[in-house]
């Protein structure tokens, strides 16, 4: 299976990167996976309606410009589709089976994900409510992608 994340914007703090660092190699005997970092736009403190849509536009076009026809995409959004971790690790396992072994994530940048990218999406995933950092949210989705074969393999790493 490869697996690509997309986030908007460079990982700055080393705790992020270490995290993150230490997931993929531990998910190397399970799949690929990619990291693409997508150039944030600058965006100042109070930004109009207008400005802040135009924002996730730009970041939007870069991030689908990173995306090919044949990949299944699922974008990280609160109001996306929750499910457990078990559920999760099913989805990514039937995904694989059923002739869907690309797979990317998309997180957003501080504004969020536009309409587009939404749009191309094939799925949405969130992780309730709580509004994360990105930079934050792609370590916790490497965990999640993690455990979702520690599951697949019955690992006691899943309790
Ligand atoms: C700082 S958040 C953006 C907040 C923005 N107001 C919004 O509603 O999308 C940055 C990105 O992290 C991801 N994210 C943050 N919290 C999340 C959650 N609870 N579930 C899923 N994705 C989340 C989303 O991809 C989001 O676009």
């Amino acid at each position: 299976m490869n697996i690509k994340v997309i986030g908007v914007g460079k990982l700055k703090e080393k705790y992020f990167k270490d995290g993150i660092a230490e997931y993929r190699k531990r998910l190397d005997k399970f799949a690929k996976v990619q990291i693409v970092e997508v150039a944030d736009e600058k965006a100042p403190e109070s930004l109009s309606e207008a400005e802040m849509a135009h924002v996730k536009e730009v970041e939007g076009e870069r991030i689908l410009a990173k995306i090919k026809d044949k990949e299944w995409v699922i974008a990280l959004a609160i109001e996306g589709k929750q499910r457990a971790s078990e559920v999760f690790a099913k989805e990514l396992e039937d995904l694989g089976t059923y002739g869907h072994s690309d797979i990317t994530f998309v997180i957003g940048g501080s504004l969020g994900l536009s309409p587009a990218v939404m749009k191309r999406a094939d799925d949405t995933l969130s992780f309730g409510k709580l509004t994360m950092p990105h930079q934050l949210m792609r370590l916790v989705l490497m965990e999640q992608i993690y455990r979702a074969f520690m599951i697949q393999i019955g690992s006691p790493y899943h309790k």
